[in-house]
């Protein structure tokens, strides 16, 4: 893997914000999210539940009115309502070719308030209005199309299009797949612990939340040091990989069994750093 570092559970450890006694769900952080579409109702759910898994002060979720509806009855923890967050993610499972006014509107404001922020699936091209950090999340699929070369080269030299990515575009990239890469801040990063079976529908979505919530309660953190949101992507990846080892056993998982051992993951490597 060349001169990436490889991003083992003990660094991750170091990258779980633990609540302290005088924290309240304001000041842990709150993680604003904008994902899913009448298309793909399901990526919304998704990186709700696993947002919630990974520890955040409140999730806001800002969506058309069905998508609201599956999300709340699968998480009522989720508020509907707008308000003021921390971070935003934005994206998975946001329909790129037929983005609604109202998720247009919202995108574009999220995006000019110079917050930290996630960006998958169909907002990947919004970076270039962003104000704040950014650090997008693309499959190789998804970054041949931002970068606009084929993804034969990007699969063939994952590792050198991460940093091409980065450069070029001037955001935290966190390319997935068996093998994530993390560039950004300076720092170039790899996580490989995800068994096979994470390859399904939807464990992308997982991971956005996952990251969504590690960046909502660093924001502090990602002010004063830029190199801290490649760390966290870099760490997302690793919780994300170990929660699919736990809901593997060694056979094959569902996303919603991966965001349900999120918590006993972090818990695990708080408990052994
Ligand atoms: N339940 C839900 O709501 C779900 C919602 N989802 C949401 O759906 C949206 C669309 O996401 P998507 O990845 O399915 O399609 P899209 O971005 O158009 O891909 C373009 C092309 O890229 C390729 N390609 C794809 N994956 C690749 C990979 N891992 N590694 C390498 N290449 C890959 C493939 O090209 P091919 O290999 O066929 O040439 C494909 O045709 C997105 O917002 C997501 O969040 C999904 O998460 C599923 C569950
Ligand atoms: N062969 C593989 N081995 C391990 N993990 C994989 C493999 N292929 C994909 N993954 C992981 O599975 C997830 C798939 O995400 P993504 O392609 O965005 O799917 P979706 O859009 O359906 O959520 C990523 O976290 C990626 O790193």
């Amino acid at each position: 893997m060349g001169d990436f570092t490889t991003w083992k559970p003990d660094d991750a450890a170091r990258l779980i914000a633990v609540p302290g006694e005088r924290d309240d769900k304001y000041s842990r952080g709150v993680l604003g999210v904008i994902t899913g579409s009448d298309r793909y109702p399901g990526a919304a759910v998704l990186g709700v539940e696993a947002a919630l898994r990974t520890g955040v002060g409140m999730v806001r979720y800002l969506g058309g009115e069905r998508v609201s509806t599956l999300v709340l009855q699968r998480r009522p923890e989720a508020v509907t309502a707008e308000g003021r967050v921390q971070a935003w993610l934005v994206g998975s499972g946001m329909d790129h070719d037929g983005r609604d006014d109202q998720t247009v509107a919202l995108s574009t404001a999220a995006m000019t308030q110079a917050l930290p922020t996630v960006l998958d699936g169909g907002a990947l091209d919004l970076h270039e209005g962003a104000t704040g950090p950014v650090v997008i999340t693309p499959h190789y699929g998804e970054l041949a199309r931002v970068l606009d070369v084929a993804k034969e080269r990007i699969v063939a030299d994952p590792a050198t299009w991460a940093r091409t990515a980065a450069d070029e575009l001037g955001v935290t990239v966190l390319l997935k797949g068996h093998a994530t890469y993390v560039v950004g801040g300076g720092l170039a990063l790899v996580a490989s612990s995800a068994p096979t079976w994470l390859a399904t529908a939807g464990a992308g979505d997982a991971l956005a939340g996952i990251l969504g919530a590690l960046v909502a309660t660093h924001t502090d953190e990602i002010a004063a040091d830029p190199a801290v949101l490649a760390k966290l992507a870099a760490t997302a990846s690793v919780v994300h990989g170990l929660a699919a080892m736990r809901a593997s056993r060694g056979g094959p998982l569902t996303v919603l069994d991966l965001a349900h051992e999120v918590s006993g993951t972090i818990a695990g490597l708080l408990a052994s750093s």
